[in-house]
């Protein structure tokens, strides 16, 4: 995504699956990240989680609407272009939707914004571990919201055995198409999995800031366990576009995000290619290069469950093997299917995405 895009995630689940204790456990760890939130009840968001996140204040006040009464995408987008202001300098932009809401069409308006300041950042579905059986019995339209999710939260481990969160983690898997599916207790989950936290200078040098000693957990850890994988690239040989694509299209089931910039080599030598894809969704935004900037490859996955020996051996196939496999312009047809068009901001959808 280009540098202005902020990601717009969407936040769902049943009634009391721990919606809003993730976002407030997010707010809480924010650490310099500026998160801008949208509720349905603006009571449900600590204070406290507030003054950390810092200068959200007046962002989350415009939940104060039932958003998830707004069916029309205008509406949507007005909430969007205050928050995607830039004086605001978000990160990010959850949007938690209602517990009774249907979280295709929060995703569809979210897709189909023409703000270009934002792009989609993922459906997240919370599901409580210990009410699960009930919630499908009760909501049978559940199956269908987690058909939808990119990634699935299943919440309230505290609350089951380990053979019963297996199960739940078995069954969500199952109905779950290719989503990413991660265990937590009290919505502790790592920001990192829904984006690019941005890290304070103290972090870097390995000292605890203040947040982390706040909100560190019992013994100590400020960070949740890391559930998922994260597998990187970097490579000065230039990557196959056709290669690049049939990997993409095929990307494993539990990979949920991925991101960098691409350097397609003698296919498009002017251009690095920012990439961006969420769950099913993929977006590539070409950008010239920057003046004596190293001609690399980046690429960093992101996923729950993910087998990273064969992701990385498939990343190194893409690579460029030699000049007789020197890709040209038409190898490009596959990429750029994923660029937005200038009139369409969030770009063509192709089947399969929500
Ligand atoms: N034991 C346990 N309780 C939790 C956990 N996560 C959330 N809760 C509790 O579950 C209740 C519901 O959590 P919320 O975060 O309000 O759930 P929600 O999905 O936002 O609920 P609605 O706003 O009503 O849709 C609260 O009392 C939380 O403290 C967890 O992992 N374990």
């Amino acid at each position: 995504m280009s540098a202005q895009q902020i990601p717009v995630v969407v936040l769902a689940g049943f009634l009391g699956a721990g919606k809003t204790t993730l976002l407030n456990q997010l707010l809480r760890g924010a650490r310099g990240t500026r998160i801008g939130v949208m509720v349905n009840d603006f009571g449900d968001i600590g204070i406290d989680a507030m003054t950390v996140a810092g200068q959200v204040g007046s962002t989350v006040s415009l939940g104060n609407g039932c958003l998830c009464c707004a069916v029309d995408a205008s509406e949507l987008d007005e909430y969007l272009e205050v928050l995607t202001r830039p004086e605001l300098r978000l990160d990010v932009i959850v949007i938690e939707a209602s517990g009774l809401a249907e979280p295709q069409e929060l995703v569809r308006m979210v897709l189909a914004s023409e703000n270009r300041r934002v792009v989609y950042g993922g459906l997240v579905e919370v599901v409580d571990a210990a009410e699960f059986a009930a919630t499908r019995q009760r909501h049978p339209e559940t199956d269908r919201h987690l058909a939808l999710a990119d990634l699935v939260v299943v919440n309230k481990a505290d609350r089951v055995s380990e053979d019963e969160l297996r199960a739940v983690r078995e069954t969500v898997a199952g109905l779950a198409d290719r989503a990413a599916v991660i265990e937590a207790t009290h919505g502790r989950i790592d920001p990192e999995l829904l984006f690019d936290r941005v890290v304070p200078e103290d972090e870097i040098a390995g000292q605890m800031s203040i947040e982390d000693v706040l909100y560190a957990d019992e013994d100590g850890h400020a960070h949740p366990h890391a559930a998922y994988d994260t597998v990187s690239l970097a490579t000065a040989v230039p990557l196959h576009p056709r290669r690049l694509m049939a990997f993409l299209d095929s990307r494993p089931e539990g990979l949920y995000r991925l991101k960098g910039f691409v350097d397609f080599g003698a296919a498009d030598p002017d251009h690095r290619y920012l990439v961006h894809a969420v769950g099913r969704f993929l977006r590539f935004y070409p950008e010239p290069w920057p003046a004596g900037e190293e001609r690399l490859s980046q690429l960093v996955l992101i996923g729950t469950g993910v087998d990273a020996a064969a992701l990385r051996k498939e990343l190194a196939g893409c690579e460029v093997d030699g000049p007789a496999d020197a890709p040209d312009e038409h190898s490009m047809w596959g990429v750029l299917r994923y660029v937005p068009r200038g009139d369409d901001p969030q770009g063509e959808e192709p089947p399969g995405e929500a």
